[in-house]
């Protein structure tokens, strides 16, 4: 697809990029708008061995990981340092809203979405990585679950695969201090009858202003985990140097039908 009909798909998709009243869009929090919608470019990578799993390093700019933690730190769930934990549901905040819209509109402009391709060997190219199913990048919304999560230097989270509440499709954003987030596969049955003991885990290095995005079978038969207890924290060899991380973490909750809510 020309860039000039990409450019289509998205206005009609976000409406003109001046419509929006998102507080980090305001150029006095510094992003302008004009420059946020169509003139940045994303870089997704593909993670090896994980099937569904992406990151892109280059999602916020640093003036745009300063602007979400203010706007972060304006919502005030915070300021007690005791809380390190803040959920929505539902009707996010604008500032998420328009998160939401970058990630949209990040793998969009990738051309590693289906319906995009048209040239043969991109295909091979981009289905041996896997690439985002529509489906999941057209939803609406794309998102209506977010976390916030502070960790101090130690602090991380257990390996865990995201609740089943929640649809395929998860985001995360890195803010403050880099980590390693480690992957390693759920385990079945057949496990643990295999001789060859357990596959190692998967190290992701996450970079302030980075996107994670899972879906299919990293969202569902890998677990994920942050450990941030000393020497599990090396990147080519050398221990990260660890500072307090936010994380933005944004899930679309399933319907449910009500007898599944009886549960
Ligand atoms: O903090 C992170 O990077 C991940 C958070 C997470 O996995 C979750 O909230 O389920
Ligand atoms: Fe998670």
């Amino acid at each position: 697809m020309e860039e000039e009909e990409l450019k289509a798909v998205m206005r009609e998709a976000f409406g003109d990029s001046s419509d929006s009243d998102c507080e980090l869009g305001n150029s006095s929090n510094g992003i302008e708008k004009s420059q946020s919608i169509f003139g940045e470019s994303y870089t997704w990578e593909p993670i090896t061995g994980i099937s569904g799993l992406w990151i892109c390093r280059d999602f916020l700019s640093p003036d745009q990981q300063s602007s979400l933690l203010s706007a972060i730190e304006r919502e005030g769930c915070f300021a007690d340092a005791s809380h390190n934990q803040a959920m929505r549901f539902g009707d996010l905040p604008s500032w998420a809203v328009e998160v939401s819209y970058y990630v949209r509109e990040s793998i969009v402009l990738s051309g590693y979405v289906s319906e995009f391709i048209d040239k043969e060997e991109t295909i091979n190219k981009v289905e041996e990585a896997c690439l985002f199913p529509p489906n999941l990048l057209w939803r609406e919304p794309l998102f209506n679950q977010l976390i916030v999560n502070i960790y101090q230097p130690g602090e991380g989270i257990g390996a865990h695969v995201d609740l089943m509440r929640f649809e395929d499709g998860i985001a995360v954003v890195s803010l403050e201090s880099s980590c390693v987030m480690h992957f390693s596969r759920v385990e079945s049955e057949v496990d643990c009858f295999e001789e060859t003991g357990k596959e190692p885990k998967i190290p992701v290095l996450l970079v302030p202003g980075s996107l994670v995005f899972m879906h299919g079978e990293a969202r569902y038969m890998w677990k994920h985990e942050i450990n941030r207890k000393p020497g599990f924290q090396k990147w080519q060899g050398e221990e990260i140097d660890q500072k307090r991380r936010t994380s933005v973490t944004l899930r679309k909750l399933r319907q449910m039908s009500p007898s599944e809510m009886e549960k």
